[in-house]
């Protein structure tokens, strides 16, 4: 009992000529480091001894079983497997009960890893998906509990021949309905599926176990098959590179002379289906040492003569294998023809496809063709469109495996990382504000904005003294041009006032000479075009442009003195004009509002007296509030 207890790899052989299977399989466990027990079911009513010799050189142990042949073997037919008629020996696994677990492998079976946690997989029975039928399992993978019940179960149905296929898949499919599915990989047969080729792809680096399932054995062909990049023919190669790690034979003809003599040592082989038993002893001739008895098994070497020839012979009148494009390893039997390398002496073989023109060949001596010879013509990119129909490339490209890290030591962060970098942002350059369109004709030339805040202020408005003129409400000369604020400031400083009387309280419109200026120009259009209008006509005569620096018509508004108002200076009110007749008559003009009493009755000091008055009355009576707005309602109509 070891480590698993007493799980092993169990294999079966029924023939001599699946030995190169059953020992390339072995060493593909062992190579890839299994350390369980390889154990081999053998029929030795069917096998030669040496053949069970060469079983011993690589299994633990040989278990010697009968082999149970099926007696109504029609649906073998169906399968065109008539080499299949004792596989219901496989049935005897199951009598193995020395052994808790078995992880059951066809001799066509190779491991890429060895897939031991298979050994203890806590599951009755076990297989993966057949890709033929994929509700049925695979019967050349299977996990397995030896007990004599199913044994004797599975004996009943064979013994009545009751296989859907005739051999044991159709008998253990029957048996074992509930099987507990395994991925794929774990017994990856290669198909030309529509999807293959993409998910072998993909899936191609989680492949535990390839299974060469179907009547042509890898040991049966060429090492090498074109298209390389094929999945099956990669993986093809990857039981050629067990074997031949094991088995390759020492001597390897390289120089042409060699090629020859190695080709007419080794002779036209015979029938491949009489290869079975004692008909290949002849085989191997004494130019190759024979070491082991895998090789006389090893038909693949016969067609490739273990060596590729530099080029193919001229003239060449067939295709040779390494054009075998359409390769279809499960449908194709053998014949004379493909088992044989095209070298010149032998008999014509049949083309496998169909025979290409010379021309598409290289020319003997040009160097050493390998499989891209075989390519479609090639293609000028700079001066046609991509060829149509042609094979997809990216299949070829080279494949690459990374190993996980085995570096045992926990990530250590640097003690810094560098700065990152600064001013990463990016500078809008800055937009010049565009210039307000101008619209009267002093902004021309206007003067630079002076206004003063109150910090300023203070200094300024202490030192200027205010022109007696401007005391007395006269407008500005034009000699006098519109200064700082200060200058306009009617009311003297006082430290304690409220900051309102700080402001500027001049009038542009009224001081400015320019708008002066233009106020002239307008009224004197007015005045010639509507020559009927009063104010026109009193205002300004029309006949000669206004005197400069006099302009008394056009003064409106101007602060009144304590005297004229009392109320407080704050805005420049209208001036009461009575020096000019017919100023007056231009202010009668104008519609004094109902119920307003004139700005110089305006006594604010008795109107907060009468509101006052107001409200208190209708807080005392407020039936007497609604009568008012009814009055006042009514009389709005
Ligand atoms: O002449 C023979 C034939 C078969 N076997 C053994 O029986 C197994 C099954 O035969 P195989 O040629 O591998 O069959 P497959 O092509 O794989 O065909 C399918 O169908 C078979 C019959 O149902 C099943 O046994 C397989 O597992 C299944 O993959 C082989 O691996 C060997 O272990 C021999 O030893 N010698
Ligand atoms: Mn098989």
């Amino acid at each position: 009992m070891d480590s698993n207890g007493g799980a092993v790899y169990c294999t079966l052989l029924l023939s001599d000529n699946y030995l190169p299977g059953a020992m390339v399989l072995a060493h593909s466990l062992r190579d890839n480091g299994t350390k369980a027990k390889l154990v081999a079911l053998f029929t030795p009513d069917r096998l030669q001894s040496t053949t069970i010799d060469e079983l011993r050189t690589v299994y633990d142990e040989l278990v010697p079983v009968n082999s149970m042949v099926n007696d109504t073997p029609a649906n073998l037919w169906l399968m065109d497997r008539p080499d299949l008629i004792a596989t219901f020996t496989k049935i005897e696994l199951w009598r193995l009960t020395q052994y808790q677990r078995v992880v059951y492998l066809d001799c066509d079976i190779i491991a890429l890893r060895a897939p031991d946690e298979l050994l203890s997989l806590e599951a009755d029975f076990a297989a993966a998906p057949d890709v033929g039928w994929p509700d049925c399992f695979n019967s050349g993978m299977m996990v397995l509990r030896p007990n004599l019940q199913d044994y004797y179960a599975l004996r009943a149905l064979a013994q009545r021949g009751i296989s859907f296929d005739g051999a044991d898949q159709g008998l253990l499919n029957m048996h074992f309905k509930d099987w507990h599915r395994l991925s794929f990989t774990y017994n990856c047969t290669p198909s030309a599926n529509y999807q293959y080729i993409p998910a072998y792809k993909h899936f191609q680096s989680t492949i535990s176990l390839i299974h060469f399932i179907g009547a042509r054995k890898p040991w049966n062909m060429p090492r090498q098959i074109v298209p390389l990049e094929s999945p099956y023919n990669q993986l093809l190669g990857q039981w050629w590179a067990i074997y031949d790690r094991h088995y390759r034979l020492p001597f390897v003809p390289t120089t042409s002379a060699e090629i020859e003599k190695t080709a007419l040592a080794q002779g036209p082989v015979g029938d491949p289906t009489s290869f079975h038993g004692k008909s290949v002893e002849h085989e191997h001739s004494a130019a190759v040492p024979v070491l082991s008895m895998v090789p006389q098994y090893v038909r693949g070497e016969e067609h490739v003569s273990t060596f590729i020839p530099p080029f193919p012979p001229a003239p060449i009148t067939f295709a040779p294998r390494l054009s075998h494009e359409t390769y279809e390893p499960e449908i194709q039997t053998p014949t004379q023809a493909q088992l044989h390398y095209p070298s010149g002496h032998i008999h014509q073989p049949q083309p496998l496809v169909p025979i290409r023109p010379i021309s598409e060949y290289q020319s003997p001596p040009s160097p050493a063709p390998d499989a891209s010879t075989f390519e479609a013509p090639t293609w000028d990119p700079s001066r046609e469109p991509p060829p149509v129909n042609t094979r997809p490339e990216g299949i070829s490209l080279q494949q690459k495996t990374y190993n996980m890290s085995e570096d045992t030591h926990l990530f250590q962060p640097p003690s810094s990382y560098p700065e990152a970098p600064k001013n990463m942002w990016y500078e809008v350059p800055a937009k010049p504000e565009p210039k307000p369109t101008t619209v009267f004709p002093w902004e021309h030339h206007a003067p630079k904005p002076t206004r003063v805040f109150a910090e300023a202020l203070v200094e300024l408005v202490e030192t200027p003294t205010v022109p007696s003129e401007q005391k007395q409400h006269s407008p500005p000369s034009e000699s006098t041009p519109p200064g700082p604020s200060s200058s306009y400031t009617r009311v003297p400083y006082e430290p304690s006032a409220e900051s309102w009387q700080t402001y500027t309280r001049s009038n542009a419109w009224d001081e400015d000479p320019e708008i002066q200026r233009y106020i002239e120009t307008i009224q004197g259009r007015r005045t010639k075009s509507q020559v009927t209008s009063p104010g026109a006509q009193s205002n300004s005569p029309g006949k000669s442009p206004p005197t400069p620096g006099f302009h008394p018509n056009t003064k409106i508004t101007d602060f009144p003195t304590e005297v004229e108002r009392p109320s407080l200076p704050v805005t420049p009110a209208p001036i009461h004009r009575t020096s000019y007749g017919n100023e007056a008559s231009g202010t009668a003009a104008l519609p004094t509002a109902e119920g307003v009493c004139s700005q110089e009755e305006w006594n604010p000091l008795a109107q907060l007296e009468e509101l006052h008055r107001q409200h208190s009355e209708v807080l005392e009576h407020p039936e007497r509030l609604s009568s008012r707005l009814a009055a006042a309602a009514y009389r709005e109509r």
